[in-house]
């Protein structure tokens, strides 16, 4: 460690108050040698499993992960939710004592979590522990940044207790993490039997949806389905993180425990990254496979780039994102046409769309009015709700919404939660959907839909390529 705690540039003060009854929150972040964020997400487990998060960035910059809650914010079951987080999470800011020399986005109070896809779906028991909007103050947090190592340990103290006491505490923790041997790493997972559920019953419907594209002012539908995963024995999120983070190294590798399930994957797509005053949102919509024969890979990329289904099915999320986006930007960029975003098991059409925000702009206020985009709910969005509501018969829970974090000083950024599974003792259950459009093909979308189911499986088998 760069710097013991109690060498820390901390100015420990008098004894602190906290108003009557109201937690107020000590920070503090401080450098720390390198440690690998999954030896992290794994210490102590008996103490921190159900109450962890895991995050790396799609371009491997920046990983946070959480250990242990100092705090949990919930929200209503209505679209106020967003607002309520914010509120929520400024309130216990605004009263906080921060101790975080580090100008690093991801340093010092962060919240990490997620929304459900839709509060009014119907609910199913998977689903329980995670309710419409979920978010953990961590106790403890480590950021590597740029191969640079911060921890920051977050106390909720309601007692006038004295700083110094705290700062104990965590001076304990790091010595311990310091003199911490990392166990053997998991044993692959035995899948004892799998099912698409309803499969059939999906293909049918999408027909009956595609019929009502071309009859109505219907213009897009994302239809989802899912599969059941049994296994031997109790699966471990700590290897199938490894096992995403071998296998997809150009996604957002996730995962939010809650109780005795966890909810993870390796999503593509990114809804909104906000530093200071930039914003970025990245479209993500069109699908096509892989080949393994680099002239076949480049035809069937050539082929997406040029067919009209898909590149309606993009432009649809593009022009909602330029919407959505232009109230809190002073300028903005968007290239004329997609370009190819190419992960192992398939390829997307792909559209960055930047921008230069106005003062005050808070990241969960532009994620509420980006959820849901037209990549994972449709046009018009109130009639594609309805349809999904009606006709999907399963509850996305955080699958396909926002999941992301935001830190103290405004700074954040938010995945769409798909190529996602939730794992719950000897079981799991994996999202896939499509965009459907007029013109979609119901086989193809259910090859479709298979192929994003891949990123999930391959990880659960430990299968490489
Ligand atoms: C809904 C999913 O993917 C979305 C739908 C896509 C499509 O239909 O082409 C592509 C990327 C995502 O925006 C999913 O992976 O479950
Ligand atoms: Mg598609």
């Amino acid at each position: 460690m760069t710097k013991s705690l109690s060498q820390a540039n901390f100015a420990i003060e008098t004894e602190h108050t906290s108003n009557e009854g109201i937690d107020k929150l000590f920070s503090y972040t401080f450098k720390i040698d390198s440690r690998h964020p999954i030896d992290f997400f794994t210490y102590n487990q008996p103490a921190f499993t159900g109450r962890r998060f895991f995050w790396k960035s799609s371009d491997q910059s920046s990983w946070i992960v959480g250990i242990g809650v100092s705090h949990v914010f919930y929200g209503k079951n209505t679209n106020e939710r967003f607002s309520e987080i914010q509120e929520q999470w400024e309130t216990l800011i605004n009263d906080a004592e921060i101790e975080n020399p580090y100008e690093i986005p991801g340093t010092g109070p962060l919240l990490f979590g997620g929304f459900s896809f839709d509060p009014e779906s119907k609910k199913e028991k998977e689903w329980q522990s995670y309710g419409n909007s979920l978010f953990y103050l961590p106790k403890y947090m480590l950021t590597a940044n740029d191969e640079q190592y911060y921890l920051t340990i977050n106390f909720m103290d309601q007692s006038a207790s004295s700083k110094g006491m705290l700062l104990d505490e965590a001076f304990q923790f790091v010595n311990q993490l310091e003199n911490w041997k990392v166990t053997s790493s998991d044993t692959p997972i035995n899948i004892k039997d799998s099912d698409e559920i309803g499969k059939d019953e999906w293909v049918h419907t999408v027909k009956d949806i595609v019929k009502d594209l071309t009859e109505t002012d219907l213009q897009k539908v994302v239809f989802a389905r899912k599969m059941k995963l049994r296994f031997a024995d109790q699966a471990s999120s700590s290897y199938v993180l490894q096992q995403l983070i071998d296998q997809q190294p150009t996604s957002f590798i996730f995962a939010m425990e809650a109780e005795e399930s966890c909810f993870l994957g390796a999503s593509p797509e990114r809804l909104v990254k906000k530093t200071g005053d930039h914003v970025l949102s990245t479209c993500l919509a069109g699908s096509m496979g892989r080949s393994k024969n680099v002239d076949k890979d480049n035809e069937l990329g050539n082929f997406l780039l040029k067919d009209k289904k898909n590149l309606f099915e993009h432009e649809l999320v593009v022009s909602m994102i330029e919407n959505a986006l232009k109230p809190y930007c002073v300028e903005m960029n968007i290239p004329e046409k997609p370009i190819l975003m190419k992960t192992p098991d398939i390829q997307h059409l792909y559209t960055p769309v930047s921008g230069k925000t106005k003062p005050e702009s808070s990241i969960f206020q532009i994620v509420k009015d980006l959820h849901p985009t037209p990549a994972l709910g449709g046009v018009p969005t109130n009639a594609a709700m309805k349809v999904i509501r009606e006709k999907e018969n399963m509850d996305r829970g955080f699958y396909a919404a926002p999941l992301g974090w935001a830190d103290y000083r405004g700074n954040g950024e938010f995945i769409v939660a798909i190529r996602s599974g939730i794992l719950k003792e000897k079981e799991a259950v994996l999202f896939a959907g499509c965009g459907l459009v007029p013109g979609s093909v119901p086989k193809d979308e259910l090859v479709e839909t298979g192929i994003k189911f891949l990123p999930m499986l391959r990880a659960l088998r430990g299968e490489k390529e």
